[in-house]
């Protein structure tokens, strides 16, 4: 068999650590302060940064402006405590700021995940329009900047982040965030926060407005060039602190990107970015030029289903209630598609996709069978994703299997030399999607990645076995770690007891993709395609 020439060593594993799929753990709630916690009294000073420190002044109305949300919110969105009534205290704080707080702490407190909590948050404190934006943006930010951000914080404090009490340090995180990237001027971002620790940790109020006073004395790039290493000698410590992310995965973006250190400081800035939201345009249901128009969006540069929504959530749109479309980020779309439009001689009936929730690519690929007079088999381990795969396949001719992809061959529905086309969507590190899980990049660890890469090859075994002879495997991450990429093909490839051989993914992308690179494989990139990090490796069973 062909191998990519660029194999990296693969040595670098450790530990253990499974993988849990996103979509079944509970989205945790945060237990916001409520009821008798509250102390709307002036807390007493018990905290405060080290002495030697300036804490007046510094701090302008004016500062320059980073982001997106202009001007002070209007505070008194919590109303204070009803004497009369004696119902609990509610926090003085502004609602946005207050549900950004609670979505936050469940993160930090509770492994809750932002994309699942916040919404849920929002509806309860019945935010929407103009302030649910503000407190989108509060807490994706603040979690996407948690390094950089903490490196400030206990810069200013004179002491470690984990030494002060999570309450305050999570409101002081968020007041960093106003200060060093909003346009929030800085009194606001201030003067909010310190009501905000007033409320949650009463006791750090006084701490909390001189840490936020010193913060305020420098913009973020004055605090990058006071706290990050110099770029000459140590690249990756300063790429990590200036862009706000681990340092290992700053190491692994770099290697998947050929040791280009500018490139890789693109794709960080991309992924502190706001993501973009991708609509798949059902090919059979949906036109993307006409979906374009009826959601006031446009149609996407590269996947001929695409359609970009200019304007942030797809909310509640007809035509993903009617399942004419669904939302997919375009790189997922293209390399599905890339699987579908494979020259392939002989029967092309039977299509099996590996690894199914919770129902993305079994959709389009759903729907291109259809097309096609195809039958998709959908295989998910997890209960709950499988019945995600059914919702989402609802009415396409795909049937879903509950089990384990690696039963290839044990299971009569999962005959071995049997399908056609075979997709392999693995489960893996999700480092090409940070922009969208803002949260994820603290959470990850290297020790991921050995449980991780031996669930790849296995399935990719697997996925081998199922095909035919002359039949094709697409192996598919939303990761660029090469550990996961091309060691993990590779490895699995020479391991399987039946050929293969490379089929130069480029070839099945559209004409004239730029940033494609030398193949077989394909990487692509937020930075260079507006996409997620997808890899796309495509073997053909000798
Ligand atoms: C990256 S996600 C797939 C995303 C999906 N293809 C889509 O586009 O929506 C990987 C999926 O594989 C599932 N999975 C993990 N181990 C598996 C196994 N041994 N057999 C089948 N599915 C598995 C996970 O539960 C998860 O839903």
């Amino acid at each position: 068999m062909s191998t990519p020439s660029d194999r990296p060593d693969s040595s670098r594993s450790d530990s253990s650590r499974s993988d849990s799929p996103r979509g079944d753990r509970s989205a945790g709630r945060a237990d916001g302060p409520r009821g008798d916690r509250f102390d709307r009294s002036a807390p007493r000073r018990s905290d405060a940064p080290r002495g030697d420190r300036p804490t007046g002044g510094g701090y302008r109305g004016d500062r320059p402006a980073s982001g997106g949300y202009r001007g002070d919110r209007p505070t008194g969105g919590r109303p204070g405590f009803d004497r009369r009534g004696g119902r609990p205290a509610r926090p003085a704080v502004d609602l946005p700021r207050y549900a950004a707080y609670q979505a936050v702490a469940a993160v930090h407190r509770d492994d809750a995940y932002a994309n699942l909590v916040l919404p849920s948050i929002l509806r309860e404190e019945g935010l929407v329009g103009r302030d649910a934006a503000f407190a989108t943006e509060l807490t994706y930010g603040t979690l996407r900047h948690t390094g950089t951000l903490d490196a400030i914080i206990a810069d200013a404090a004179g002491r470690d982040v984990e030494r002060i009490d999570p309450p305050a340090r999570d409101a002081l995180r968020l007041g960093a965030y106003q200060l060093l990237h909003t346009r929030v001027p800085a009194h606001a971002a201030v003067s909010s926060t310190v009501d905000l620790v007033r409320s949650v940790a009463p006791g750090a109020a006084g701490f909390a407005n001189a840490v936020l006073r010193e913060i305020a004395g420098r913009d973020a790039d004055a605090w990058v060039a006071k706290l990050a290493p110099p770029m000459e000698t140590d690249p990756v410590g300063h790429l990590a602190l200036a862009y706000s992310h681990p340092q290992w995965i700053v190491r692994a973006f770099a290697e998947a990107l050929g040791g280009d250190l500018g490139e890789t400081a693109r794709l960080l800035i991309e992924d502190n970015e706001r993501p973009p939201v991708h609509l798949c345009a059902r090919p059979g249901l949906a036109d993307p030029v006409e979906l374009a128009d009826e959601v006031g969006g446009a149609p996407g540069a590269f996947s001929p289903y695409a359609v970009y929504l200019s304007g942030g959530a797809p909310g509640d749109l007809p035509a993903l209630a009617q399942g004419r479309a669904h939302v997919q980020d375009e790189g997922s779309q293209l390399v599905a598609n890339a699987l579908a439009v494979a020259p392939l001689d002989g029967p092309d009936g039977h299509w099996l996709d590996l690894c199914a929730g919770p129902g993305g690519k079994s959709g389009l690929l759903g729907a291109l069978a259809a097309q096609r007079g195809a039958r998709l088999t959908a295989v998910e381990v997890s209960e709950h994703r499988a019945r995600l795969v059914e919702q989402a396949t609802r009415g396409l001719p795909v049937s879903v299997l509950h089990t384990d992809g690696r039963t290839v061959g044990a299971d009569p529905d999962l005959p071995e030399g049997h399908f056609d086309r075979v997709l392999v969507d693995a489960p893996c590190t999700g480092l090409g999607s940070l922009r969208r899980r803002p949260e994820s990049r603290w959470r990850r660890q290297p020790s991921d990645l050995p449980p991780l890469t031996r669930l790849q090859r296995e399935l990719l075994t697997a996925a081998l076995r199922a095909a035919r002879p002359g039949g094709l495997v697409a192996y598919v991450t939303c990761s660029p770690h090469v550990v996961e990429t091309h060691v993990t093909v590779t490895e699995a490839a020479r391991r399987a007891d039946v050929p293969a051989d490379f089929v130069d993914a480029r070839t099945l992308l559209p004409p004239g993709m730029p940033g494609l690179g030398d193949g077989p494989t394909v990487q692509l990139w937020p930075h260079r395609h507006g996409t997620d990090a997808m890899f796309l490796a495509v073997l053909r069973r000798g």
